[in-house]
């Protein structure tokens, strides 16, 4: 059962508890390009209470970097050493855990955070923004020269999907031996300010129906994420707590890596969701309406 947090001393409780923050970022931090009521000054607050703060988003379109001029942007303190993202995740996945030879390339159906990333990581890639392949042309077999050397089809949140990327990724992963699935998440939706739209799981599912087989996915609530994190800061996870808005990547990926789980209802999950009917089985340990109700311990006497 969740304890739902309502009065200072709860909030209170949770920051003597627990040391490090994990900060699931759409539906929790900002929607779209607008930030969540209260979330910079709850951050603000963390900090000033000496709270270690991290940043996980299952969102691939933006590589550390650009997502730290997002942060800059939207007036909220974040380091990109503070910030992970499925993106960097998947590239670490790929050069240090699949250890792709370097003479081999991963075709990218997916957005700059991607490519960047990649590059990043010494990962070689095609696809992607290649503005060969954002063409709503007929794809033509015929014409299509399959590139031996791509060893791995990496599917993500990609705003300008069509039928030349997937029929690409097919040839890929069906005539290119031991050619790996791979997905940087598989988030169903995706949460904007102006409401929902399809997510990184809903450009992978076409492949996944047409292959009939599911990708590795690397995002939450996989342990990849967290062993990125783990590799770059110490925490202790019993003293780390993770804040997110869904409850199949973001709490899951909490409770898969043994952290405590709030939950907020600023972004997937509604009350129906974990009180109707047809409750998940996921259960946070928390739950609260927004990341800006911490700041009632600011405003407790
Ligand atoms: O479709 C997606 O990729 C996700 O909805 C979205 O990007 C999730 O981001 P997060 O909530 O993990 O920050
Ligand atoms: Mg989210």
């Amino acid at each position: 059962m969740s304890v739902r947090l309502s009065s200072p001393e709860d909030y209170e409780d949770l920051l003597e508890k627990y040391d490090t923050w994990m900060f699931d970022c759409d539906g929790v931090i900002w929607s779209g390009d607008h930030s969540i009521d209260g979330a910079i000054e709850a951050l603000d607050m963390l900090r000033s209470r000496k709270k270690k703060v991290l940043f996980v988003t299952n969102n691939a379109t933006k590589s550390r970097k650009k997502y730290k001029s997002k942060f800059d942007g939207l007036g909220i303190e974040a380091h990109v050493d503070e910030i992970y993202g499925s993106a960097y995740a998947s590239a670490v996945y790929i050069s240090s855990v699949m250890k792709l030879p370097k003479d081999q390339k991963v075709y990218v159906i997916g957005m700059s955070g991607i490519e960047d990333e990649l590059h990043d990581e010494g990962v070689s890639f095609v696809g992607g923004t290649d503005p060969a392949d954002c063409t709503l042309e007929p794809f033509s077999l015929a014409n299509f020269t399959l590139d031996t050397k791509v060893g791995a089809v990496l599917c993500g949140l990609d705003m300008k999907i069509n039928y030349t990327k997937l029929s690409k990724a097919f040839q890929y992963l069906t005539r290119n031996p031991g050619c790996q699935f791979l997905a940087t998440n598989e988030d169903s939706t995706y949460p904007t300010s102006d409401g929902l739209l399809p997510g990184a799981g809903s450009i992978s599912a076409p492949l996944r129906y047409a292959l009939d087989k599911d990708p590795i996915s690397i995002g939450k609530p996989a342990s990849t994420m967290l062993d990125c994190i783990k590799a770059k800061v110490n925490f202790d996870p019993k003293r780390t707590i993770m804040v997110g808005d869904r409850l199949n990547t973001d709490i899951l990926f909490g409770q898969n890596g043994g952290l405590a789980t709030l939950l907020v209802l600023t972004g997937i999950t509604t009350e129906q969701d974990i009180t109707g009917q047809k409750a998940s089985p996921i259960i946070p340990d928390y739950v609260t309406a927004s990341i800006g109700d911490l700041l009632a311990v600011a405003n407790s006497p």
